[in-house]
């Protein structure tokens, strides 16, 4: 349509002309420009939303315009915030939009600033930052939609301070880790060995010259294997020789072999000299550099000396194979029949022999060699990096041969290495368009309406919408009592705020920065001291929290003063009214009380430097006991390290679940 009336008739038609008629005034802000934040932003403009602000940190990756569609190649290192908004504008006379390139976590989007906005929109892919605008907009008591995608997953998550859960509600899943054992002496997945590459085998040769000896003090505690970890202390010692050599000019062509033969035959010899290891599940080959050279190395893979109860071994035993290839006595006939169909293959698709894997190793390692040589003082992995890439695809390989695990390709090795599910841009379409009806009913103030929606991989429902839950009593984020104080910081002492605050209660406190101690009821000394020399600025939280455990805790961000405040007027604002913490609620008898106050014998200091210790602020200790057991399929994991939980399977709980109505 051509007009801007024509542009609006639909939208107008959908939204009824009141709501309509309210999105030209209402104050959006969306952070983030990436994949879910360009549609996102085509979709509000498109709507008829009037002012819209756009943040984002980062410049336009190339790697980005497959799903990013508001960029060209020719915006390529311009800020995406920019290039979006300037791409999108067009799309509606009637937009104002205001970019920002910048991190939202800088101290002047504070509480006022955040406050300027009738609802906000989070397009984020990590966690620090939806943390961070989730307690942002509980404190400024606007309206919130969380997002994220991951491969075909996707959720939308509306947010409302008091009425329901916060982001920060549920805690988060912490990544997945393995065993130390299996990662550095029986692995059985290509993901283990992928593992061991980029986080032990990198830093070990090209990282600091640390010995991982607290690793594996920790692992001898978690009660894995004494022998086992003795025999890995030893390996882990007898890594500096392989080091000095990798940073020695004069060793050129050599060190490569070294690390290999330290790595790939004696460390593996050293673990099969311990035979109970091996008792149910097939014990790895030590490799040949020289035989795989020449092609005539044999993995004979041997099987478990007792097989395990069901039968069968931990990882699969091959049959004997050389180089790599199954069943193949012909190396060269190997080697050669690989290559022809790796004419139609991608190079990073094609996977690579042994011998290949081999050359691979070396060329790699003497390329992060000469990095090292030429000043480069460590080096660890990125995805991004080739020489690292190439070093981890070709040594987790080897690895892989030598315990009888399947290869991968560069590229495959580049996802798991790198975490990446692949973005899709139909996800990303998806959710913007779920994001805009959340806001919708947002808007309308038709609560009811809210729905927490999943899109999930199950073709008869693929979306789900469930019913909101009310906040956590226990959250230490959305419970908390948020108000703020103008000030100059130079000017302002700690006791200023606290005392004011606080007003006539003569209620005991004790009072964080983030989790820093600043005072408590049997230590005031940090009441004299300026804001500043406390390092408590503008964008900070102070936590005033009530030692007996009545009433919530108080949360005051701190902002500037107003520009026309008069020079030499009071040096703070408090706000009118005080805040009124209410009562606590007291937790499930289930739930073991948490401490409320921090151990008072390291309260007690008598140096300066010693002002402040850290701790995390009692109130957010509390977990509600029905949120401890959130498990985390591996498939979704990316989603859930950026904070989003998704449910178990597809078939799983969809009592709550109505079919989205979408008016
Ligand atoms: N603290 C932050 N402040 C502002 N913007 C942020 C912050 N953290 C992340 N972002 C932005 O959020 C966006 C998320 O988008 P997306 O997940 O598509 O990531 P991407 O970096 O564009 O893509 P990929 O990570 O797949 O290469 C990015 O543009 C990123 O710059
Ligand atoms: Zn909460």
């Amino acid at each position: 349509m051509s007009t801007a009336a024509g542009r609006t008739t639909h939208a107008k038609a959908i939204l009824g002309p009141e709501l309509h008629g309210r999105l030209s005034e209402t104050k959006v802000l969306l952070v983030g420009a990436g994949g879910i934040g360009c549609e996102l932003l085509k979709n509000i403009v498109l709507t008829g939303f009037g002012h819209i602000t756009l943040l984002d940190l980062d410049t336009i990756d190339l790697s980005n315009l497959n799903r990013q569609f508001l960029f060209r190649k020719k915006d390529v290192k311009q800020s995406k915030a920019l290039v979006a908004a300037q791409t999108a504008a067009p799309f509606n006379p009637n937009v104002k939009i205001t970019p920002i390139y910048a991190n939202i976590k800088e101290p002047q989007f504070d509480i006022e600033w955040f406050s300027g906005f009738d609802i906000v929109l989070n397009a984020l892919d990590n966690l620090d930052a939806r943390r961070h605008v989730n307690k942002m907009c509980m404190a400024a008591e606007v309206p919130l939609v969380e997002s994220g995608t991951a491969g075909y997953l996707g959720q939308v998550q509306p947010l409302v301070k008091d009425l329901t859960e916060c982001f920060d509600c549920i805690p988060k899943p912490t990544p997945k880790t393995f065993p130390v054992c299996t990662i550095r002496s029986t692995p059985s997945q290509p993901i283990h060995c992928i593992v061991w590459s980029k986080s032990y085998l990198m830093g070990q040769l090209f990282g600091e010259d640390e010995d991982a000896s607290g690793e594996l003090d920790e692992a001898e505690k978690q009660g894995e294997n004494a022998q086992e970890i003795a025999t890995l202390r030893k390996e882990a010692q007898a890594f500096s020789a392989v080091r000095q050599s990798l940073r020695d000019s004069t060793s050129k062509g050599s060190a490569a072999k070294m690390a290999f033969q330290k790595v790939f035959d004696s460390d593996i010899r050293n673990l099969l000299s311990m035979a109970d290891m091996w008792r149910h599940r097939a014990p790895p080959t030590p490799l040949d550099f020289d035989k795989i050279m020449d092609g005539s190395f044999v993995i004979k893979r041997a099987v478990p000396s007792e097989p395990s109860a069901n039968g069968h071994t931990s990882h699969g035993a091959a049959p004997a194979s050389v180089n790599g290839r199954p069943g193949q006595a012909d190396s060269q006939q190997a080697s050669s029949s690989n290559s022809s169909s790796s004419k139609v293959a991608l190079k990073d698709q094609k996977k690579l022999t042994l011998k290949e894997n081999l050359e691979l190793f070396i060329s790699s390692t003497d390329r992060l060699a000469a990095r090292l040589q030429s000043g480069e003082e460590t080096i660890s992995f990125d995805k991004d990096d080739d020489d690292t890439l190439d070093f981890v695809t070709a040594s987790s390989n080897l690895r892989s041969a030598a315990y009888g695990i399947e290869e991968k390709t560069r590229w495959e090795v580049k996802e798991m290495a790198g975490n990446i599910i692949p973005a899709i841009a139909t996800t990303n379409a998806i959710v913007s368009g779920l994001i805009v009806l959340q806001a919708l009913h947002l808007l309308r103030k038709s609560y009811d309406k809210l729905r927490n929606v999943h899109l999930q991989f199950k073709p008869s429902v693929p979306l789900s919408a469930i019913t909101l839950s009310t906040p956590n009593p226990s959250c230490g984020i959305c419970r908390d009592t948020y108000t703020k104080v103008l000030c100059d910081p130079a000017r302002t002492t700690l006791g200023d705020v606290v005392k004011g605050i606080l007003g006539q209660s003569d209620r005991e406190v004790s009072v964080y920065e983030d989790k820093r101690v600043l005072a408590d009821p049997d230590w005031d000394d940090n009441y004299e001291r300026t804001l500043e020399s406390l390092n408590v600025t503008r964008g900070k939280f102070l936590t005033i929290v009530d030692e007996e455990g009545e009433v919530e805790t108080i949360a005051v961000g701190l902002g500037v003063l107003p520009e026309n405040h008069p020079v030499g007027g009071p040096s703070f604002i408090l706000p009118n009214p005080l805040p009124q913490p209410p009562k606590k609620v007291k937790p499930a008898s289930s739930i073991p009380p948490a401490p409320l106050t921090p151990p008072r014998a390291s309260l007690k200091r008598s140096a300066p430097d010693d002002d402040i210790i850290e701790l995390e602020p009692s109130a957010k200790r509390q977990k509600s006991a029905a949120n401890q057991d959130i498990s985390s399929p591996s498939k979704k994991r990316r989603l859930e390290e950026d904070g989003l939980i998704l449910m178990e399977t597809a078939d799983e709980k969809l009592e709550d679940e109505d079919v989205i109505i979408i008016d």
